[in-house]
């Protein structure tokens, strides 16, 4: 079978395959995760500080061999299974299919065995970084100390992954000649002692003598009105999402001092999501795709505004964690017109038709909505004029900062 895994996993895996998690040749199975945990090495007793862990959701038997692949469908490794957990979790030794020849920075992606090869036996002194290197002088004076080859290793992961690299390049211009770059897909750890261990092992792998841990980055987001926001209106059909979330659109296009993307839910249904049902299944895949787009729409800043009913919590959850990753903010928005008004309402005569069975799996009326329970904003359109609706959205974005 094939599978792709999660983009931590990815980044293990390019580090399970050069050869920075030596001596792991595979993911972490359940005697080693444990020694792990326990005494931070592994089950026959080789210190090891971290879990390196693939989880796959569907279900495997020992012997199975698992193709795993990029995002893009390319084949980067044969997983011959060992064993399966009852939390998906599986371990077993994998053999590479093809080097990851793209993305940027790419060619200073080299292996620890090229890296030590270069070194060619020379004291190294490494420097991993996850941001920029705010005192050269420190590594100047203790590489001159160890007469050691400075070696700067960004730890480019993610969305942060090019800007660190860049970084380690602008250091290098600045250190001795000699210095030498390459980067390292090393997913941070959450616990800063168990991600400084990894952190040393890696920079072994790489040929290290010492190793230094540069200054951890210093996030200061920007103000509220500068960074991407997604506001996202759930509710029953009828409730008022449409009606209120083309009124923002307006006034806020009105001000002209955000970049708006309105994802309209005709648009969505007749083109993103054309094809799709009202099953649990494609309800999901539509909201995970408006919430892809109005994601990117937000990652460069823009304010997205998307109104489907999107009954499920889990599914609106994810399309929270998708704008928070891009370093968006997420507004949800509840519409929380009752059923009974919704119904009274009926402007395009479905609930009579849902009533009469001719529509089958009619949100509120054969189909689930769960009520959300972390909503930012609720509105009950009942008795409301719908400028009243719309001011209180405003409201909430301008006390939030998002526009001023
Ligand atoms: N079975 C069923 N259940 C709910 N709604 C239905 C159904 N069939 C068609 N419609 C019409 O589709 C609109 C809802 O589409 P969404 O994309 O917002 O739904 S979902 O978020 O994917 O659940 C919704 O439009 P709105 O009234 O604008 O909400 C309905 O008119
Ligand atoms: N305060 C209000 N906010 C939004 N819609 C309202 C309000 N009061 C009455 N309505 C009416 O309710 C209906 C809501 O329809 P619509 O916006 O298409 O809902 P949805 O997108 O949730 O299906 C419209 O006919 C609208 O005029």
């Amino acid at each position: 079978m094939e599978w792709t895994p999660e983009p931590h996993e990815l980044a293990d895996l390019e580090l399970l395959l050069s050869g920075a998690f030596e001596p792991l040749t595979g993911f972490l199975g359940h005697d080693d995760l444990h020694a792990v945990h326990e005494r931070g090495t592994l089950a026959d007793g080789t210190p090891w500080p971290a879990a390196v862990t693939l989880h796959l959701s569907a279900e495997v038997s020992p012997g199975d061999e698992v193709t795993l692949l990029d995002p893009e469908g390319l084949p980067l490794a044969a997983l011959t299974v060992a064993a399966q957990e009852p939390d998906g979790l599986v371990s077993g030794p994998i053999k590479g299919l093809g080097a990851p020849e793209h993305g940027p920075f790419a060619r200073l992606r080299r292996t620890p065995e090229q890296v030590r090869e270069e070194l060619g036996g020379r004291a190294a002194l490494a420097v991993t970084m996850r941001g920029p290197l705010d005192d050269l002088s420190e590594i100047v004076a203790t590489a001159r100390d160890l007469d050691a080859v400075i070696l700067l290793l960004p730890l480019a992961y993610g969305e942060q992954g090019p800007a660190v690299v860049r970084a380690a390049l602008r250091a290098q211009e600045k250190l001795p000649a000699g210095t030498l770059v390459a980067s390292v897909p090393l997913a941070p750890r959450e616990e800063p002692e168990i991600d400084l261990e990894l952190r040393e092992h890696v920079a072994t792998a790489y040929g290290a003598t010492e190793h230094l841990a540069g200054p951890d980055p210093v996030h200061i987001p920007g103000p509220p009105h500068r960074r991407g926001l997604v506001v996202f209106f759930t509710g029953l059909s009828g409730s008022g999402k449409s009606t209120i979330a083309r009124g923002l659109r307006d006034v806020l296009l009105e001000l002209g001092t955000r970049t708006v993307t309105y994802l309209d839910g005709d648009l969505v249904r007749h083109l993103l999501s054309k094809g799709l049902t009202f099953s649990k299944a494609d309800r999901d895949l539509n909201i995970r795709r408006i919430g892809f787009v109005a994601a990117e729409a937000a990652r460069h800043g823009g304010l997205a505004i998307c109104a489907p009913i999107a009954p499920y919590a889990a599914t609106r959850e994810e399309v929270r964690e998708m704008a928070e990753s891009v370093g968006a903010d997420f507004l949800l928005v509840h519409v929380a017109t009752p059923l009974e008004e919704c119904e009274r309402r009926d402007r395009k005569g479905l609930y009579a038709k849902a009533r009469a069975g001719l529509i089958p799996e009619f949100t509120g009326v054969s189909d689930p909505y769960e009520e959300p329970d972390d909503a930012d904003l609720t509105i009950d359109t009942t008795h409301l004029p719908i400028e009243a609706a719309v001011s209180r959205v405003l409201d909430t974005l301008k006390g939030g900062g998002w526009i001023r």
